[in-house]
Formats: C-alpha cells, sequence, structure tokens
C-alpha cells in the first residue's frame, strides 16, 4: 500500500470525482459516511451522550457537517460549533445547508468557547490534510481548550494541527485525540512516535478512491500489509531437498548472552533454513546443542566470546550480532566477514547475503571505516539507538528517516530500523512501513529473534533480498501478534514469536 503527501492525497480526491464521474459532495458524503459507521460501532447514543463537533472552513469541516447529519439521523444528540472564516467550501456549505435545524449550532470566539464536560465525546472537523501552517489565534485557542477538557475525542482523517507529511515545530498545538478515523490511506504522520499522543489509535476506512491513481502514484513511502506480502514465500516443491532452502551461518553469543544464539537460531530454523550452522564460544557449547538440536554448531577456541571466523564457503547466508559482544578479536572476525562477502558467489553471482545486527552493528558504529566494507544489500536491523551510532543523533522522527534514507542509498543496503511501525530502507531510497506487530514485543530477545528469521529468508535462493526482508519483516511482526493473542502483550516472551512464526508464515 502507498503512503501519499497531503498535496497527492488531494490529488487522489480530484482523480476519484473525474474518474468515477461524482460530484465532490458525494465523496464527502462516503466519507462522512464510513466515518459516521464507525462512531456508531464504538459508541451508542447512551454512551455518547451529547456529541459536540467541532468544524473549521474547509472539508475537514465540511465532513464534520454531514457527520453531524448522519448521527442525528442515526438517533445521537449532536451539537456543533463551527470555527469562523472569511470563506467556507461549496462543500462545506453544502452540508451546512443540509444539517437538521435541531441541530443546536454555535459560532466559536475566543469569548464564547464550546463548554466541553469531562468525558464528553467531541469530534474533531477542524482541519485536515488541508493544514497549510501550525496553528495560531482563534483555532490554537480551540484546541488548546479541547485539550484540557479531558474530552473523549475522535479526530476526522488527522488530528487538527498536525501535518500529513512533514516535520512542524516542536510546540504546536496539535489536537490529542483517542482515535483518528482516517480515509484510504494511512498518513506518514501516523507512523512516528513522536505523533503517537496525538493520534491516539487509528483506523482506516475505504471510500472507493480512485484504484488506478493509487497504483501509479509516485511516491518513496510505502506500507507493507497482508496483500502487501501474499505469495512472497514460494511453496515448498515436493521433491525438496534442505538443500534447496540454503544453509545458514550464525556467528552470535558471548558469555551470558547465550540465550540471544539460541533465539535467533530458533527463528532461523522457524523461517525454514535447510541447515543451520551456528559459530559460538566455547562456554556455550551445551547450553546449544541441547536447546537447538535442530543446528550444527561449531566452537570458537576462545570461551567467551568469537575470535575466529570459519570458512564461509558452504554457506548461502551470514548472520552476525546478536549476543556477539564487542571484544576486539570479535571486531576482526566482523571485518574479515565483510572483505570475504563483497566476492560474488560462483552460483549467483551476487556477494554472499549477510544480516547484521546488535553489537555487529555497535562495532560499525565505532569503527565506521567498515561501512565501505559493507556487501550490497547486506541487511542492517538496528534499533534507533544503534542507528544513531552509525550515523547521528536525529532532530526528531523525519529527520531520523532522513538519516535512514541517505544511509541505504550510500551504503546500498537494506536498512530495518526497528520500532512499532520498523521502516525498511532499500538502496533505491524508498521507505517500507510494516504494519504488524505489538508493545508485547518490547521485550528483550525479540530482535535476535528478527535476525534469525531475516537470515533463513537470505539463504533462500528463490527470494529476491528485498522482498526477503520485506517479508520476514512483517512476518515477525505477525509471529509476535500470534503469540500475543496467546499470552497477552505483558506476558509474551521471545521464545513466543519463535513458536508463531511457522503459522505467521503459513499465513502469507
Ligand atoms: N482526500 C480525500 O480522500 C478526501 C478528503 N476529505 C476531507 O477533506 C479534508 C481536506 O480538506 P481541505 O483540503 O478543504 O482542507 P482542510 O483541512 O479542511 O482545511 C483547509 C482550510 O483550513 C484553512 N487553514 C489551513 N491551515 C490553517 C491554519 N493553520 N489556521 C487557520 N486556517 C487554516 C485553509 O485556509 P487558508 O490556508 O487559505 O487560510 C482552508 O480554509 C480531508 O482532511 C478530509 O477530511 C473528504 O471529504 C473526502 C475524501
Ligand atoms: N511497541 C512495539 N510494537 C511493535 N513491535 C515492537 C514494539 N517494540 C518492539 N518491537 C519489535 O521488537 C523487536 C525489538 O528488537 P530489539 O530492540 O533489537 O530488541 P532486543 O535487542 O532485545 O532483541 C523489533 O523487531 C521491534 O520492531
Ligand atoms: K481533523
Amino acid at each position: 500500500m502507498h503512503i501519499l503527501s497531503a498535496a497527492q492525497t488531494h490529488e487522489l480526491d480530484q482523480a476519484t470525482i473525474e474518474e468515477q464521474g461524482i460530484p465532490s459532495v458525494e465523496l464527502m458524503e462516503r466519507a462522512a459516511g464510513a466515518f459516521a459507521e464507525w462512531f456508531a460501532r464504538h459508541f451508542t447514543p447512551h454512551a455518547a451522550g451529547e456529541t459536540l463537533v467541532l468544524c473549521g472552513p474547509g472539508n475537514n469541516g465540511g465532513d464534520g457537517l454531514a457527520v453531524a447529519r448522519l448521527l442525528y439521523q442515526a438517533g445521537y444528540a449532536m451539537r456543533v460549533a463551527l470555527l469562523p472564516a472569511d470563506k467556507q467550501s461549496a462543500d462545506w456549505q453544502h452540508n451546512r445547508r443540509r444539517l437538521p435545524k435541531a441541530v443546536p449550532v454555535a459560532e466559536i470566539s475566543a469569548e464564547s468557547l464550546p463548554h466541553i464536560m469531562p468525558g464528553a465525546v467531541v469530534i474533531d472537523a477542524l482541519f485536515g490534510t488541508g493544514l497549510t501552517r501550525p496553528l495560531a489565534g482563534l483555532p490554537a485557542t480551540v484546541v488548546a481548550h479541547l485539550n484540557t477538557a479531558a474530552a473523549r475525542v475522535v479526530a476526522v482523517d488527522i488530528p487538527s494541527g498536525l501535518f500529513a507529511d512533514a516535520p512542524q515545530p516542536a510546540d504546536s498545538i496539535i489536537v490529542r485525540a483517542q482515535h483518528t478515523v482516517s480515509f484510504g490511506l494511512p498518513k506518514l504522520a501516523f507512523l512516528l512516535p513522536q505523533n503517537a499522543a496525538f493520534v491516539g489509535q487509528w483506523h482506516l476506512k475505504e471510500i472507493g478512491l480512485s484504484p488506478h491513481f493509487l497504483a501509479n502514484a509516485a511516491t518513496d513511502w510505502h506500507y507493507t500489509d497482508a496483500a502487501t506480502v501474499a505469495g512472497a514465500l514460494p511453496p515448498r516443491p515436493k521433491f525438496s531437498h534442505k538443500g534447496t532452502f540454503g544453509h545458514a551461518l550464525l556467528l552470535a553469543g558471548s558469555r551470558g548472552k547465550m540465550g540471544a544464539a539460541v533465539l535467533s537460531a530458533g527463528a532461523c530454523l522457524r523461517g525454514g533454513v535447510g541447515l543451520l550452522t551456528a559459530h559460538i564460544p566455547g562456554c556455550g557449547y551445551d547450553i546449544f546443542q541441547i536447546s537447538q538440536p535442530e543446528a550444527m554448531c561449531l566452537t570458537d577456541t576462545q570461551a567467551d566470546f568469537i575470535s575466529e571466523l570459519p570458512e564461509l564457503k558452504p554457506y548461502q547466508a551470514v548472520g552476525i550480532g546478536p549476543g556477539l559482544g564487542q571484544e576486539a578479536a570479535s571486531l576482526e572476525v566482523l571485518r574479515q566477514l565483510l572483505k570475504a562477502a563483497d566476492k560474488p558467489l560462483e552460483k549467483t553471482g551476487q556477494p554472499l547475503p549477510l544480516v547484521i545486527d546488535a553489537d555487529a552493528l555497535n562495532l560499525l558504529g565505532s569503527h565506521r571505516e567498515l561501512l565501505k566494507l559493507l556487501p550490497e544489500n547486506t541487511v542492517l536491523t538496528p534499533h534507533p539507538k544503534e542507528f544513531e551510532r552509525l550515523t547521528e543523533p536525529a532532530r526528531d522522527d523525519y529527520h531520523r528517516l532522513e538519516l535512514l534514507r541517505d544511509f541505504a542509498i550510500q551504503y546500498r543496503c537494506l536498512v530495518v530500523l526497528k520500532g512499532a511501525y520498523t521502516c525498511l530502507a532499500t538502496p533505491t531510497g524508498e521507505l517500507h512501513f510494516n504494519s504488524t506487530g505489538n508493545a508485547g514485543m518490547a521485550t528483550g530477545g525479540s530482535g535476535d529473534v528478527l535476525t534469525g528469521l531475516l537470515l533463513a529468508l537470505r539463504a533462500h535462493a528463490q527470494i529476491p533480498a528485498f522482498e526477503a526482508v520485506r517479508l520476514g519483516v512483517y512476518a515477525h511482526g505477525r509471529a509476535g501478534d500470534l503469540g500475543a493473542a496467546q499470552t497477552g502483550q505483558v506476558g509474551l516472551v521471545a521464545g513466543d514469536i519463535v513458536r508463531h512464526i511457522g503459522p505467521a508464515l503459513s499465513e502469507v
């Protein structure tokens, strides 16, 4: 699924109107109808009580007026407060005329702000994607008033005052919604942690926007959902054997962190790899062999950390990092690995696929001269702190995305910036946000599981690099969701994610 800019959203609107030969009020009616339907499923007229709709002067306010009419007709007690303006949009005026006389309407002024009881339900239709500047003056006063009222706020399309696709001053006045009901496509702003307090839970409503425009819109922003990854995992052929699915090598673990190696190996095996060999420090031998009998195991001459790189010839992909530690000898192993992996493999003509995580990323961050050794399409899986060590502190979430994109382009690699909406950046500068996963996955070891799963998918000869990583990120989150359905988010541990990789992959 694409993510469009605010300007493109407007073009999409126009394209839909032209292609379908409908008046623009018809599209507004669809949007208002979809909103009202969502609202009616979440609040009974009794639970909502008297519901206030705050309407701005543009089409977002027009949506609000139409919503007020539809909910009134459905039996809700409605009242409307209008933000004064020099002019209102044509569709706003149309819906103002259609508002039943029985719905009380007040004009807002600084002296008469709408009265809002604590717990009251308020529909925010002040501004949508047509916002051109941060709120100031009366609109800012109204929003600040709403935010202090302890109301239950549902935003139409986007919380008023929030830019859909661009950074804004940190002190901007923005509606703090509990729910945002948006139309057609997610907005970039919804996917960034800095906006969570404004957006609340967001919900997408289908309103029949032009499929032709959606398919052809030029954008670098994408949203990975079930439809995106459908069919990405080739079926296992009847006469396949373990050699068909690749032999992966995992370099992981150190004293006290063998669990990272065990979890990562488990995920790799559940990810469908043909064979897995783990190279681990001597101290981890019993732990590893007992907990992962399906994997083969090579031990380092060092007891507590990894100091040697095994012969790479047998392997179709290598993962390094989970629980590795940052010993100087392990840094040398990483350096040798990067140098050795850059030569094209006989079979594929491509460099050996690498997945680099955790302490291996921290080593890259403290020895940045190694970055230029990264073979093309290497997968890096930093969380925001690890990414900062590879680059620089980001001013805000938008700046971090810029740094991410630039990094992936500069080093021609696939960078997985982990978080609630994990973002995969490609060497061509695309950003793919993931839709699966839950806060239960904010627990030690979840990232190690992702590394193992990505390693399995990179060892699979039939899946191209980018598709493998996008699928792995999606399936990892989905496995977390399936796990949390059993344990609850609080009780979820990384091992539960491993156990649900199989079911998650069979869904796609
Ligand atoms: N696309 C779709 O799929 C569909 C879209 N639909 C709906 O349309 C919405 C977009 O509507 P829109 O374009 O009319 O813009 P909107 O957000 O109402 O505001 C524009 C008005 O606000 C003003 N204004 C701006 N900034 C301001 C500020 N800081 N402070 C004060 N004023 C400010 C601006 O005036 P000006 O900038 O000229 O001063 C103008 O008057 C979209 O979010 C969705 O709800 C659905 O109906 C159908 C499907
Ligand atoms: N709130 C969240 N919602 C969805 N996924 C999350 C959330 N928090 C963490 N995750 C996922 O869990 C994983 C955590 O990785 P990481 O921070 O490396 O943990 P660890 O180092 O403990 O293994 C990432 O894949 C991340 O996307
Ligand atoms: K709004």
